[in-house]
Formats: C-alpha cells, sequence, structure tokens
C-alpha cells in the first residue's frame, strides 16, 4: 500500500460567495490531496446537511480530530472504507452531525492523495486508462432566480452548450464569445445595464423571461455563425424557487404570470421547440416526479430534462425517477449526497439506463478543480462549471490540461 494516510488537516478558507466552508489536506508518506467543499444556494431539500450546527468552526474544533484519528492508518485510496468510516463517524441519514461538506472534502481530499500516490492524475486514478471523452462545457452566462438579485429574470440560469465545437479550448472559447455577445445584447434591451453578474459569473439583465430567451438563441445563431459551429441553448429553470404550493402553481413575479402544472408543461415545451433548447434542468418542483414524466415523454427525443433538485445526487431517487421517466440527465454535485463513493453510485446507475450524468458546481465554489476530473472520471458527457470568474475557469482551464495531457482525447458523445 502506497496511500497510507499519515495526516489529515482540516481548516476554514472563503468560498466565492465570502462564506465560510472546509478544505481538507491528507498527507500520505509519498503523496497528498486537497479539496475544499461548495455550497449551493437553490438547495434541493433532500440534500444532505452541509455543515452542523457550529458550521464550519465546529468542524475545526470538534470534527478534524475525530476524522483524523480514525483515518489516519487507512490507505487513501480506499476510497469505499474511508467514505464508510466518515458515516460512521457521523452516524445520521443525512450527515448533519459533522456535516456533508466535511465528509465530501474529505473523501475528495483522500481520493487525490490516493492519485498522487501512485503519481497518477486524478481522472486516470478514478476512471483507468480507457477513459478518452472531454465533457462539452455548459456555460452559464444570464442569471436569474435565487443567483441574482430582485427585477431579474425568474430563470435561474440561461446555459449554452458548443455541441459543435472540436475540442475543449474551442468549446469554452465560444461560451466566453457567447458571454461577451450578451452583455452587447442586454444593453441594447436595457440601457441602464450595468454589467452586474450573479453568483456564478452570467450577466444579471433587468429584462423579462421572454427577452432573455431572446438574446439568448439570437447569441448562440450569431456566434455560432462566426466561429462555424453549432451552439445550442439550454436552461437551469430551478422552479422549486418559484412554486407556489398552496396556489398551485409557478409564480413568474418578472412577467406577472402564473402558470399551473398543464401550462408549465406547455409553456416548456414551447420553449424548447421556439428556441431548440439542448438541456432543460428543472422546469418542475423538486417533488413533481410526474410533471417531469409528462414532459420527457413529449420532447426526450430533442432536448435533455435534467433533475437536479429532483434527484439531489441520490441513487434512490434517481431509481424512483427511472421508474417513472421522469428525465433523461442528472445533475452530479457530490456534496449533495456527501461522498464520492455514493456520487459514483448515482453515476453508475445513470449510465446503466442511459440518463445523462452532468457533473456540476455549485454557486458558491471555490477555485477547488476537483470536479474536472470527476467529470472525465465518470464519462460525463458535460460539465456545468460556469463560463468566466477564478472559481469557474479553476475547473475550465483544468478540462484544457487534461485534454492535452491525455493521448487521443475527443470530445464526448452528446446523443
Ligand atoms: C448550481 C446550482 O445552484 P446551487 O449551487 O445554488 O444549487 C444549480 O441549481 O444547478
Ligand atoms: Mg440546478
Amino acid at each position: 500500500m502506497d496511500s497510507v494516510i499519515e495526516d489529515v488537516r482540516v481548516r476554514k478558507i472563503l468560498d466565492s460567495r465570502g462564506n465560510p466552508t472546509v478544505e481538507v489536506d491528507i498527507i500520505t508518506w509519498n503523496g497528498f490531496g486537497r479539496a475544499a467543499a461548495p455550497s449551493g444556494a437553490s438547495t434541493g431539500s433532500r440534500e444532505v446537511v452541509s455543515f452542523p450546527e457550529g458550521g464550519v468552526s465546529q468542524v475545526i474544533t470538534d470534527v478534524e480530530d475525530l476524522i483524523s484519528s480514525e483515518l489516519i492508518g487507512m490507505a487513501a485510496e480506499d476510497i469505499e472504507d474511508i467514505d464508510e468510516v466518515l458515516k460512521e463517524i457521523d452516524g445520521t441519514d443525512n450527515l448533519s452531525a459533522i456535516g456533508g461538506n466535511t465528509t465530501v472534502a474529505v473523501s475528495m481530499a483522500a481520493a487525490k492523495a490516493a492519485a498522487m500516490s501512485y503519481n497518477l492524475p486524478l481522472y486516470n486514478f478514478l476512471g483507468g486508462n480507457f477513459i478518452k471523452e472531454i465533457p462539452y462545457p455548459l456555460g452559464n452566462m444570464m442569471n436569474g432566480g435565487a443567483h441574482a438579485g430582485s427585477n431579474a429574470p425568474d430563470i435561474q440560469e440561461f446555459l449554452v452548450v458548443p455541441i459543435g465545437a472540436n475540442d475543449m479550448v474551442e468549446a469554452v472559447f465560444a461560451n466566453v464569445e457567447i458571454h461577451k455577445r450578451l452583455k452587447e445584447l442586454i444593453t441594447k434591451k436595457d440601457p441602464n445595464f450595468t454589467g452586474g453578474k450573479g453568483d456564478e459569473g452570467g450577466w444579471i439583465p433587468n429584462i423579462t423571461n421572454d427577452q432573455a430567451l431572446e438574446i439568448q438563441a439570437q447569441a448562440c445563431e450569431e456566434v455560432g455563425d462566426e466561429l462555424g459551429f453549432i451552439i445550442k441553448p439550454g436552461l437551469d429553470m430551478a422552479s422549486s424557487e418559484f412554486w407556489n404550493s398552496e396556489e398551485g402553481k409557478y409564480v413568474y413575479g418578472q412577467d406577472g404570470i402564473k402558470r399551473d402544472i398543464g401550462d408549465q408543461v406547455d409553456y416548456v415545451k414551447d420553449l424548447i421547440d421556439t428556441y431548440h433548447m439542448f438541456y432543460v434542468e428543472d422546469p418542475f418542483d423538486e417533488r413533481d416526479f410526474e410533471g417531469f414524466a409528462e414532459l420527457t415523454a413529449k420532447v426526450a427525443k430533442k432536448c435533455h430534462i435534467c433533475g437536479d433538485d429532483l434527484f439531489v445526487t441520490n441513487s434512490e431517487l434517481l431509481a424512483y425517477g427511472i421508474e417513472e421517466k421522469a428525465a433523461n440527465a442528472i445533475i452530479i454535485k457530490p456534496n449533495q449526497i456527501g461522498t464520492l463513493t455514493d456520487t459514483y453510485e448515482t453515476v453508475k446507475l445513470a449510465k446503466e439506463n442511459d440518463i445523462m450524468p452532468i457533473v456540476s458546481h455549485r454557486s458558491g465554489e471555490t477555485c477547488d478543480e476537483t470536479i474536472a476530473h470527476l467529470a472525465v472520471a465518470f464519462g460525463a458527457p458535460m460539465i456545468k462549471t460556469g463560463a468566466i470568474g477564478g472559481e469557474r475557469i479553476a475547473k475550465l482551464n483544468e478540462l484544457i490540461r487534461i485534454e492535452e495531457e491525455m493521448s487521443n482525447p475527443r470530445m464526448a458523445n452528446l446523443f
């Protein structure tokens, strides 16, 4: 065993919103792994709990010693055993005693320490040598909802995916080209636009949902024509955020419109048809598997209907979703479920059932680049990690390096 753990260190660091989060170092005799946990704003209600009641400070005072004393002497490469020990230390179903952010940072740091102990990059250590596919970057262009201020669209994320790009460099630069074009197009609609950005680096326009949809499509057309390949629009509607369960309606505050479930099915289907949407995440409330299934049945041939808050990277919820035919894609956020082992379990189930796994950042991030490696190792055809901003480009630039390092890399198959 080359990866015996000699030390575990946990510290409090800043995330991109200026909130505290945990960073973990795991030291083996010849390796080192460092990982930090991100945090959501539009979190799913069935995610594991991020931190214990006392927050990050309690992790430092009460949990660090507990984890170190159990993990020192274990092999970092025994990721499943490490994750099991973390869950035993916690002892709850939702990781509320030590926090899912604590466990996920330890789990990822252990994997990175193991990879370095064997002198391998993480994607290669976890994925093996036959892994050759680079995920397409799903870039965040405009923000609304919980990731923006008031007067922004209700739809949380206006996304693009450069499905015709030949490599990662072409792909990420296509996305930033659209981001730049959208600033010009927003300013035409709103001359007072100050260039404000949301949590994930997308613009926050003071325009209606429909106006945002129109300029998103226009930017994809224009930039796609200029670059000579297809760029498609997508959305994360994060609909749980504007679902009013008492009224039984989706309340679009910016447009002054309310839609019941049937209206919402028709509306989203219409958006997919009109704008040739390639991807729609969380078009319904996190408990509405039926609404998801109705839409998926209508559009699955041309669009990826993706569950984020619906599945929260949880294999049991995904298994139910598969039974119900609720979606054909799933967002994978390791800190929603708390360990790498459980994350992988969900990815495996998704792939076995033709559900596309899409590895994703959170709205509150750090410069940790681990998810770039996970997306490659898991064979995820897309990665959702913004387009600009230090904590977003940390992942994108790492993917450029991974692509350069691989022999015979190719872009993933999206269809
Ligand atoms: C990244 C997202 O946001 P958050 O991290 O706030 O859940 C999302 O909803 O996909
Ligand atoms: Mg989402």
